[in-house]
């Protein structure tokens, strides 16, 4: 316990052990935790919010499921009367955020930077009460620094510590050129918290080195440093990989029910308890529940995903939706029936063609080696019936319906 925790009343302390708890639930590493704690107590004292900043580079308009891991963390914050701050980082989107890049990133215009921005803001409102969030752009306040002040900056941090940034070594590595001004993001990043005095700040646990140049250079300028909170990274549909657009395995907030529900059915097993824990608001009783319950065998882990799956689309759309959803879901996948709407194909060929050439004509592959593997593994589907033979000769038909995998369908049509 803090000194500070100690002057509390017994409602203070019941508070800030409510509030510590809550925080710290799913939050990967929080830096110090106890300065965490003693920023709360001063808050409950005093009477005065706490301001949590979360740092966007806005080059990536499309909010997807790894985001809400930030912002719901953000949400309890906010809901607890904390004063949630988002910086759009406008005029560091112009450099490119090296992190996690192993060469520097393209810069970004001023449209593109405004536009990304607005996009991000109203995906926001869907957790937010917007009307309650500071906006800040760093172009405020950076575009107005001169030479010298930029000088005074660089004289803040030493070039080794600039240096134990993966991706700086990384690129050092392996010969590939780190331009001067890229130096200079960690830096910029760390003078907004000197500007905003933000008590926290959030991330993902892949902006480990940025957020701490916010606590380094808030306290070279005199400042209270910052806690630093960082979340957990929440794997993509491929299962391995950070959820990230640039991957193209991730689930965006603003997909339809469909295609949300299909995609979080697509989830390995593995992954289905880390996603109750970081996108749902399921409490954690309920999480240890599902947990014994598939560990016993008494739940089946397709049934618990469907239930995850649901829960999903219905935070993003509604209960209607989300029940939609699940029962074309059902329809299709799990009784084999086919889809009342899918692609057409306009059949223009031979009307006998060998059935690889039939899966790329229609555009379901790519090669013919691919169809063929897939075929192999008992993945193609003609009118519902399973293909063994890749040398299979297939007679063309209107309504012909070739199915791969469980969501792909496409209907011939013949003129
Ligand atoms: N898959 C994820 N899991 C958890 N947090 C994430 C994930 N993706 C992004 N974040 C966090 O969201 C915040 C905003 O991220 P940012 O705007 O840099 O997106 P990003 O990582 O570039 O996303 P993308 O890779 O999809 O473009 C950061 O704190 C980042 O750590």
């Amino acid at each position: 316990m803090t000194k500070l925790s100690e002057q509390l009343s017994e409602q203070h302390l019941t508070e800030l052990k409510r509030q510590m708890k809550l925080y710290v639930q799913g939050t990967q590493e929080i830096i110090p935790s106890e300065e965490l704690e003693a920023k709360l107590a001063k808050s409950l004292l005093e009477n005065r919010p706490l301001k949590i900043k979360l740092g966007l580079d806005p080059s990536a308009p499309d909010v997807h499921l790894g985001h809400t891991v930030v912002l719901n963390k953000l949400k309890q914050f906010q809901d607890n009367g904390h004063i949630i701050q988002l910086l759009i980082g406008d005029f560091t989107g112009k450099i490119g955020d090296p992190t996690g890049k192993s060469i520097a990133r393209k810069q970004l215009t001023d449209e593109e930077v405004k536009h990304n921005a607005k996009t991000y803001f109203e995906q926001f409102g869907k957790f937010l009460n917007m009307e309650k969030v500071e906006l800040h752009y760093n172009s405020e306040w950076l575009s107005k620094l001169n030479f010298e002040e930029v000088i005074g900056l660089a004289g803040k941090i030493t070039v080794a510590r600039l240096m134990e940034r993966d991706d700086f070594e990384e690129r050092i590595a392996f010969g590939k050129p780190i331009s001067l001004h890229e130096f200079f993001y960690p830096l910029m990043q760390g003078y907004d918290s000197v500007i905003l005095e933000n008590d926290i700040e959030l991330g993902g646990t892949d902006q480990h080195f940025n957020v701490l140049m916010g606590r380094h250079f808030q306290e070279k300028f005199g400042k209270e440093k910052q806690v630093v909170m960082l979340m957990p990274l929440l794997e993509g549909l491929d299962g391995v990989e950070k959820m990230s657009k640039s991957k193209k395995n991730y689930i965006g907030i603003d997909e339809s029910p469909q295609e949300m529900y299909g995609k979080s059915m697509s989830i390995p097993d593995e992954l289905m308890l880390k996603y109750f824990n970081l996108v749902t608001n399921f409490c954690p009783e309920e999480i240890e529940d599902i947990t014994a319950k598939l560990e016993s065998g008494s739940l089946h882990p397709r049934d618990a995903k469907m239930r995850l799956s649901k829960t999903i689309v219905s935070m993003y759309h509604d209960e209607d939706a989300a029940d939609k959803a699940e029962q074309e879901f059902i329809a299709v996948f799990q009784k084999g029936n086919i889809p009342e709407e899918m692609p057409k194909h306009h059949w223009s060929g031979e009307n006998i063609v060998e059935i690889v050439q039939l899966l790329v004509t229609t555009g379901l592959f790519s090669s013919k080696s691919e169809a063929k593997r897939m075929i192999a593994g008992g993945g193609v589907r003609l009118n519902g019936e399973k293909v063994d033979d890749a040398t299979l000769q297939v007679k063309i038909e209107n309504g012909l319906i070739v199915q791969v995998g469980k969501r792909k369908f496409v209907e011939i049509s013949v003129k």
